[in-house]
């Protein structure tokens, strides 16, 4: 593992969209707020003035592979610069939907873009910082899908076919096995009752 220099927790939150991230991050936070811990919820991309804007463009307008993961990249430096790691420092407890695994699920995985360049921007842009702990929430693209078409209208990424989030999936649970002390995998085809009993555990080990 890593060596620390702050006293606070990094949590991160992943999976395909329509996995359930969201859903839980409200329950997560509850459950440490009840416990009295101070608590940032923040996203990605964005999180920032700056990176909501970029997340505007990333979410909505066609680019060029390697601008996609460079913008992700460019976002994801504002966000650590500007939240993250003041936030750990204070000692707070940061819970990210979504960091740099997404990167690699997304771009890498789903897009096929060199996981050599991948790994470059991650030296680059935060060699010394790693989540203590992240939930990978793990369906098909197929449930995930029809909880998204129940919910909302898609953006350019949840416009993709089976395809690519069978190869996200696959990127994830790649890298959960790569990173086996910080990843836990959770089975979010689930309830979300089941989940949750799930969760609590994993937090509770966090100390
Ligand atoms: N375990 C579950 N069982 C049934 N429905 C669920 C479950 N988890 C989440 N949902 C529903 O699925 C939909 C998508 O969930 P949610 O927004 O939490 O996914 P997400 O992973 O955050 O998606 P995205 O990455 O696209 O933002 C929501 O309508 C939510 O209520
Ligand atoms: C951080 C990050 C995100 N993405 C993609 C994944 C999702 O489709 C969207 C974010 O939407 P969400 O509803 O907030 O999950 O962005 C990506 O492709 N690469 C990344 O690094």
């Amino acid at each position: 593992m890593e060596q620390k220099n702050h006293s606070g927790r990094f949590i991160t939150f992943e999976g395909i969209d329509g996995a359930g991230k969201s859903t839980h991050i409200q329950f997560v936070t509850d459950l440490l707020r009840a416990d009295n811990r101070q608590v940032v919820v923040t996203r990605e991309p964005g999180g920032t003035v700056l990176g909501e804007k970029l997340r505007e463009m990333l979410l909505h307008d066609k680019m060029n592979l390697e601008t996609e993961a460079l913008l992700m990249f460019a976002a994801r430096r504002e966000h650590i610069a500007e939240v993250i790691e003041p936030a750990l420092q204070r000692g707070d407890w940061v819970i990210s939907d979504r960091f740099t695994d997404a990167s690699f699920a997304y771009q890498g995985g789903g897009r096929g873009l060199d996981l050599h360049k991948m790994r470059q921007l991650e030296e680059w842009v935060h060699p010394h910082l790693q989540p203590d702990l992240t939930l990978l929430f793990d369906v098909s693209p197929e449930v995930a899908q029809a909880r998204l078409e129940a919910a909302r209208s898609p953006d350019k990424f949840e416009r993709e076919k089976s395809g690519f989030f069978n190869r996200v999936r696959d990127e994830y649970l790649r890298r959960a096995k790569e990173f086996p002390d910080r990843f836990r995998v959770i089975d979010s085809s689930r309830s979300i009752e089941a989940i949750r009993e799930t969760i609590k555990g994993l937090i509770g080990e966090l100390g």
